[in-house]
């Protein structure tokens, strides 16, 4: 059998950049089926990476199995560094401190509102004051673009876009140095969704936030992401900025970048 092989083989951090993530060898399945075989990727600190892959192809779990929360059959996840395999369980914890994630419903709790929802990590992993809590929850409020009053709200009482804004300030509440989200500009109207998208693109600028970002928009992966991996055939066929993507000659990434949607964000983008 051939060896899988990388299309873009010169994945050398760009300069001055740390891998925030480094996955090498990766194998994950469920029973006879293997999901993975041979996954290499990158996560660079303070880049936009658009994770994009075909419907079932694993682009949950690979975002699960960094995550910690699937086991691995073969290959190394390396996060802030550490193995994740060797680390101790007080690294763990720190470790989850470290990043924040926002799932593609946005999971907020239902009987909470934005204020303790966002306050739920601070209250498992810090030891705050309320008071202190409550200005740091209005902090990050603040920070994605909710209205203050937003705060005693319940979900159901907030739009679609609110509610990504809300998942995302729940995701911040411990200052993670990466972002994990999910499909975040989907169910969105294109305003939303490019409102969406310019708001990543701020907290990565002035928080120097590290974004993982699976996403299907096609103008989020043109307009906001710096680098861009692409999942097919159980691995990341390629890695690299959207002119890397463009100039594959990979059916996969030929269809999904110069298909007829893909030609008309290019154009606009151009
Ligand atoms: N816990 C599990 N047990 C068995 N199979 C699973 C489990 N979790 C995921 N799978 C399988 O792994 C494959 C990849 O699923 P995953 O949800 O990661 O795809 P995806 O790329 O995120 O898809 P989509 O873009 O549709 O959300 C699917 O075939 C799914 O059925």
């Amino acid at each position: 059998m051939d060896e899988p092989r990388r299309i873009d083989e010169a994945a050398e951090p760009p300069p001055g950049r740390d891998a925030i993530i480094r996955v090498r060898g990766l194998e994950v399945g469920f029973g006879e089926k293997t999901i993975f075989k041979n996954l290499d990727l990158d996560v660079y600190r303070g880049e936009i990476l658009g994770f994009v892959g075909g419907s079932g192809t694993g682009k949950s779990v690979l975002t699960r199995a960094i995550l910690g929360l699937l086991p691995t059959r073969a290959g190394t996840i390396e996060v802030f560094g550490k193995d994740r395999a060797t680390i101790t369980a007080r690294e763990r914890r720190d470790i989850e401190t470290r990043w924040g994630v926002l799932f593609q419903n946005g999971a907020l709790f239902s009987g909470l509102t934005v204020k303790e929802n966002v306050q739920m990590p601070m209250r498992e992993h810090r030891h705050l004051s309320q008071a202190m809590m409550d200005d740091l929850a209005m902090l990050k409020i603040e920070m994605v673009g909710l209205r203050p009053d937003a705060a005693d709200k319940y979900p159901s009482e907030l739009s679609g876009g609110m509610i990504k804004r809300a998942a995302l300030a729940r995701a911040l509440a411990l200052d993670p140095d990466i972002v994990f989200l999910d499909e975040p500009t989907s169910g969105l109207d294109p305003i939303g969704a490019a409102d969406f998208d310019d708001l990543i693109a701020t907290l990565r600028d002035t928080l120097g936030l590290t974004v993982y970002m699976v996403t299907h928009d096609l103008d989020s992966l043109f307009s906001v992401c710096d680098r861009i991996a692409a999942l097919a055939e159980q691995r990341v066929i390629a890695e690299g900025p959207i002119e890397t993507m463009l100039a594959s000659d990979h059916p996969w990434l030929r269809s999904y970048f110069h298909g007829k949607r893909a030609r008309a964000v290019a154009n606009e983008s151009a």
